[in-house]
């Protein structure tokens, strides 16, 4: 397994899949034939919303396995799965890696306790405010 250190180069691998997912787009001239991105593009939403349930039930199953002693390369392998259908994703909303990263970093700091206490909050003053 790879250490943080030598994780700033793989980064931008991220960027380089979705450029090249981008140009598989239909919009793009992305075919269906000689891409299997282009091709789930084709099929639409209903295509690769299904791959990404699917991909996540393989990463739950791939980490329930780690658990008991499976291999942890499994998780690695399914969770790449999941993030490429993941990207395709974003593509077709014309999304890109850098918007989630972006919303990852506007969390960066807050906890996931403070933030649902501070939700639950505005939610009772909304509910307060409508009586
Ligand atoms: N990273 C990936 C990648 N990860 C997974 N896959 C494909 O995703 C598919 C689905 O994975 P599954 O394990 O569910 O396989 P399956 O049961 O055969 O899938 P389905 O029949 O249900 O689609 C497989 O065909 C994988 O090869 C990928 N296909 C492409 N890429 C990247 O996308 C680029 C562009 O690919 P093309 O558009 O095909 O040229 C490639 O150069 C790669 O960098």
């Amino acid at each position: 397994m790879s250490t943080t250190q030598d994780n700033a180069p793989q980064a931008e691998v991220l960027a380089r899949l979705a450029q090249i997912i981008e140009s598989r787009l239909p919009a793009r001239g992305g075919d269906p034939d000689s891409s299997y991105v282009a091709r789930l593009l084709h099929k639409g939403p209903d295509a690769f919303l299904k791959k990404i349930g699917e991909e996540a039930t393989e990463v739950v199953l791939a980490a329930k396995d780690a658990d008991h002693g499976g291999d942890r390369s499994k998780v690695v392998y399914e969770v790449a799965d999941l993030w490429f259908h993941c990207m395709v994703a974003l593509a077709h909303y014309g999304l890109t890696p850098a918007d989630v990263i972006q919303e990852l970093a506007r969390r960066e700091g807050t906890s996931g306790i403070e933030e649902k206490s501070l939700r639950k909050a505005v939610a009772r003053e909304a509910a307060e405010g409508a009586r």
